[in-house]
């Protein structure tokens, strides 16, 4: 595809993102890029949009020859896959902000990329306004990006600060977000933690050449937080967010997981509220880098499949350079997690699987530890989701090194503090 071509694009899905797409198109006309037909579900719906683009044949778009850009935004991730696979096999470059498909089908969607010489790119199905592919793609060596640590969710973050900074009630704060066009269709995918599992599993391609599907990373969402785990942040001056962090240990191998987290005031990610999103990247000499913008919303969305559009006027591919031109990382579940924990009575809470406890505390409607665990002793049980049981990581959580920590918990044992 020429620089100056024309970019005629067929669009599947006109709902939050596909109209905001369609809008910003408007009012970008320099990209050149016009659609030419929009594929949508339910053919009796009333549009913002003239009548004759519309078709619920997908064939329409599909096999249209002069359409040379397939945008794919609808919600539905296997018929996502389909059109997708289909398109970039027909010689039409794709753009797509469908992460649950992505997630799922990372590695078939590697190997059709190998074999076509159009496009697929999909900026706009993580962080959504925040380029965070492509700069995880192109900027940072392998061997310099030490972490990365970010909130990849706008509806829990926006739920979280309506609830414990706006004293909205959770359904309330739910409502809100699905009103505004953050929520996924089904939000349960939000809230229980699926969307940013599902992000991170293609962020950590980019990042680390890591291909594992989402069912191997250790996750949970916000659902079990208790208005008690905000009155405990809140007197330890900090707040509490879902986070994905992904870390490289001393043995080269990376430890990740998507879990909520305490995050002191300091914490780049303490200012991100609402909706926005937040990116904390630790590389070998810059130290810390921020990147911050709106993770969900029609036209923070919109922007990004913007983007990618331009990009594929000068024919950007993902190069999947971890991957394909470095040496990939492993994932390892060699590591300790120091957690908070807050449950409603001790039976639901295996004492013995902690390596040691550091805190506990009673109140009148829960109590609460502080504790270290091996990460297996997360991913092989639920106890831990049960019960009205909330897990949130410490700051800094991850233990590599346990053995210097067992001298202190024989030092806290010896003190009789600990048992
Ligand atoms: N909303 C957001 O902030 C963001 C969303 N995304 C992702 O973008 C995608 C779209 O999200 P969003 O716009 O919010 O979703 P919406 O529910 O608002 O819209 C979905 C659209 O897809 C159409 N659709 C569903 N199934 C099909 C199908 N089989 N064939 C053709 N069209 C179909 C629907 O048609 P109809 O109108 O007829 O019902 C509707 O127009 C999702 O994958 C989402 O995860 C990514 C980043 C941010
Ligand atoms: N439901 C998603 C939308 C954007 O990806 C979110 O809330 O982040």
């Amino acid at each position: 595809m020429s620089y100056h071509k024309q970019l005629t694009i067929g669009l599947f899905g006109f709902g939050v993102v596909g109209e905001g797409l369609y809008k910003v198109l408007q009012q970008t006309p320099s990209l050149s890029a016009r659609i030419k037909k929009v594929c949508i579900k339910d053919a009796t719906k009333q549009r913002n949009a003239p009548a004759s683009l519309f078709t619920t044949d997908r064939e329409e778009l599909l096999n249209d020859e002069e359409i040379n850009v397939i945008v794919e935004v609808i919600n539905e991730a296997e018929p996502a896959f389909e059109i997708v696979t289909r398109a970039l096999k027909n010689g039409k470059s794709v753009v797509s902000a469908s992460k649950k498909m992505i997630a799922e089908h990372l590695p078939e969607l590697l190997e059709i990329q190998k074999n076509v010489s159009t496009s697929f790119l999909y900026e706009a199905a993580a962080c959504a306004s925040i380029p965070v592919i492509r700069n995880l793609e192109e900027y940072y060596d392998n061997d310099l990006l030490h972490g990365i640590k970010a909130i990849v969710n706008g509806s829990t973050n926006f739920i979280l600060t309506k609830m414990f900074e706006d004293k909205l009630d959770f359904q309330q704060a739910l409502l809100l977000a699905q009103q505004l066009g953050f929520a996924e269709s089904d939000p349960s995918l939000d809230v229980e933690g699926y969307d940013a599992l599902n992000k991170w599993t293609f962020l950590l391609t980019h990042a680390y050449g890591i291909v594992e599907h989402p069912d191997k990373l250790l996750f949970t969402g916000i659902q079990n937080i208790h208005a008690m785990d905000a009155r405990v942040a809140g007197e330890k001056g900090q707040q509490i967010k879902l986070v994905a962090q992904a870390q490289k240990l001393h043995n080269g191998k990376v430890a990740s997981f998507i879990l909520p987290q305490f995050i002191q005031q300091d914490d780049h990610l303490s200012f991100v509220k609402n909706e926005y999103n937040g990116v904390v990247i630790e590389s070998g000499f810059a130290d810390k880098q921020f990147f911050y913008g709106k993770g969900a919303g029609s036209f923070p969305t919109a922007s990004a499949v913007l983007s990618d559009l331009s990009a594929l006027r000068y024919e950007y591919k993902y190069e999947y350079k971890k991957l394909y031109h470095h040496q990939p990382n492993s994932l390892t579940n060699d590591f300790y997690l120091r957690v908070y924990l807050s449950f409603t009575d001790w039976k639901y809470v295996p004492r013995e699987k902690f390596e040691w406890i550091e805190e506990w505390h009673a109140r009148e409607e829960r109590k609460y530890l502080v504790g270290v665990l091996h990460v297996k002793e997360l991913i092989e049980n639920d106890w831990w989701k049960q019960n009205n049981t909330s897990l949130i990581l410490t700051p800094q959580p991850i233990i590599e090194d346990v053995a210097i920590q067992q001298l202190k918990k024989k030092s806290l044992e010896l003190a009789g503090v600990a048992f």
